[in-house]
């Protein structure tokens, strides 16, 4: 799904207006009802006072034709415009005469804290002060009103956007915005819903279709998008019935040191999980049991150091390499890591200890190969880009870090992020459980094994980075937050593929059937636990 930019929010508008021959007040009146619609279906004419507080602008506008709505089904209604200024939009005085024609009890005025109203814990509060129109910061009085509804602990209904978020920039320190409890976005959810700083404010969010034209969504190029199955599934390469381990590729996984052998085995469990034909592990000596006991699959190269990797060499042509799980920063490994990539030519997957070497020998950036994927953590991150005072200047911060270089870099976290020059990917698979030792691993062994099978780079992260957090979805079920391992995800990356085409209910029938008896037997196996 597209996140348009804010201008790019008014250009739908606009060119909707034109193109279906309709006025912006229609358009308020469409966004308006969709919002009604919504609350209507779910309240069912329950006589819950609904608070309405309205802005004097458009969002404000949207705030009017709701509350007008809801008087005129009956509901029991307060409507307030929040006087934050002087200049009304058109279609926010349309609108306020359209509600003086449904009801004598006027929209209240607000002009300052004492004006505040009474509002119970089980009243709803719907936030229409300001949508994506916010253009400065907000009057300390006005603060204080979404202070006060927090402190209210009524149900917050935000629309469009919690009022006092920006949609491209953050808010001021020490400013406060509307902590919705849910929050109706028109046509596309903005990015801030995602972003650490800001999306505690949004945590429950849905888009409503008001119907901009589809022309204009398909063709227009968004600098953001959201993935979800949706997106990725196109990516699936179906496997031929002759198809034989040499056509996916032989992924090499490198890393380890003593004590931390386990990221290479969760690592190379994704990879083959991921479906690579063939798997080796380049491990330091110590390693070598471990490896080949834990992942009796894989196949083993060790190196001449014991503890640690001193020389990393090999002879052969992996198709893709996973470099970094667990390797350590001895300085005889970053010696190491040096000479391997003056040598390398095979597409590179790079995480942890590798990116704790580059952010120290940033020389060695030069030396990635076009495309290569850096897959950070913030402080993992934050070594290789340096420091950033917000969420949108470290997604510019990396954008430049990603054109310069020519990599990908996936800002691991709750909406993981892959940059990708200008263009990022908000990823939507994923859950706290996943805050655990080794999930970023397993992440690093998925992509590669994507890659070994053709998969374009670009393509191997979105897809991975998707199905790794799906089958931390689907594993929720038997393991809950607390005891999710790293390694049941790589276990559950194979629901995670058959979950792709899971069809929604009435549609089951038409399912893949290799899909379809895998989904069957996995029934069966939780009948006989
Ligand atoms: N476009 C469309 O056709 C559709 C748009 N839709 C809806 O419109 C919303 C966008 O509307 P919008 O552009 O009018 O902006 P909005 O968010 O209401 O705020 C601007 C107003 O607030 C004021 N203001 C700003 N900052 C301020 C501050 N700090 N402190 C005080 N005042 C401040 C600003 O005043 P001014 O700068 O003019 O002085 C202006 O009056 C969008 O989110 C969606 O809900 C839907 O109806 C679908 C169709
Ligand atoms: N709260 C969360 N919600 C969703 N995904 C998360 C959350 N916390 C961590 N993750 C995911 O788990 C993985 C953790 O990776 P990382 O921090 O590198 O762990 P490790 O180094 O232990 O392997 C990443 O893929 C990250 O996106
Ligand atoms: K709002």
């Amino acid at each position: 799904m597209k996140i348009l930019s804010k201008e790019q929010i008014y250009e739908g508008d606009r060119l909707t207006a034109e193109r279906q021959n309709v006025s912006s007040t229609d358009l308020m009146e469409r966004a308006g009802t969709a919002i009604f619609n919504w609350m209507h279906m779910r309240m069912q004419g329950a006589q819950v006072p609904i608070h309405v507080f309205c802005g004097i602008g458009n969002n404000g506008g949207d705030g009017l034709v709701l509350a007008r709505h809801l008087i005129t089904h009956g509901y029991n209604v307060i409507t307030y415009i929040v006087n934050c200024g002087n200049g009304r939009s058109k279609d926010f005085l349309v609108n306020y005469d359209r509600i003086k024609n449904v009801t004598k009890d006027w929209p209240k005025l607000l002009t300052c804290k004492e004006d505040f109203p009474e509002i119970h814990v089980d009243d709803i509060i719907v936030d229409a002060v300001f949508g994506i129109g916010l253009n400065r910061a907000v009057d300390p009085w006005i603060q204080e009103l979404f202070v006060h509804f927090k402190s209210t602990g009524a149900f917050t209904l935000s629309i469009d956007i919690p009022s006092g978020l920006y949609t491209d920039k953050p808010i001021e320190p020490e400013s406060s915005a509307v902590m919705a409890n849910y929050t109706l976005s028109f046509q596309a959810p903005k990015l801030i819903f995602f972003l650490p700083e800001t999306a505690e404010h949004s945590t429950q969010w849905e888009v409503l279709d008001i119907g901009i034209d589809r022309d204009y969504l398909m063709s227009t190029e968004t600098e953001v998008e959201l993935i979800s199955k949706h997106e990725v599934l196109p990516f699936y390469k179906r496997r031929d019935k002759f198809s034989h381990k040499g056509d996916f590729g032989h992924g090499l996984i490198i890393g380890g040191s003593k004590g931390k052998m386990g990221a290479v085995v969760l690592a190379t469990k994704g990879m083959l999980s991921a479906g690579a034909g063939l798997a080796t592990a380049y491990i330091p000596e110590c390693g070598y049991t471990v490896l080949q006991t834990a992942v009796p699959e894989a196949m083993a190269l060790t190196d001449d150091g014991d503890d640690y990797i001193e020389d990393l060499e090999f002879e052969f042509e992996p198709t893709a390499i996973g470099i970094g799980v667990g390797l350590g920063t001895d300085p005889k490994t970053i010696t190491a890591f040096e000479h391997f990539l003056k040598l390398n030519k095979a597409p590179l997957v790079i995480d942890a200890d590798a990116l704790n070497i580059l952010s120290l020998s940033k020389k060695l950036l030069k030396l990635l190969p076009e495309g290569s994927i850096l897959t950070p953590h913030p402080k993992e991150l934050e070594r290789l880009i340096g420091q950033w005072d917000n969420d949108f200047e470290k997604l510019d911060k990396t954008s430049e870090f990603s054109s310069k270089h020519k990599v990908s870099v996936v800002i691991k976290g709750a909406n993981t992020i892959t940059v990708h020059g200008n263009k990022k990917y908000v990823n939507t698979s994923g859950n706290p459980g996943m805050a655990t030792g080794g999930a970023g691993d397993v992440l690093t062994g998925v992509i590669t094994g994507l890659i070994c099978q053709g998969y374009p780079p670009i393509e191997a992260t979105l897809f991975g980075v998707y199905l790794h957090g799906r089958s931390a979805d689907l594993a929720l079920e038997d393991y809950g937050y607390q005891s999710l391992l790293a390694s049941h995800i790589a276990d559950g990356l194979g629901e995670a593929f058959i979950d792709l085409f899971k069809q929604p209910e009435q549609e089951q029938q038409q399912e893949p059937e290799p899909e379809k008896e895998a989904q069957q037997r996995r029934k069966a196996k939780r009948a006989r636990r």
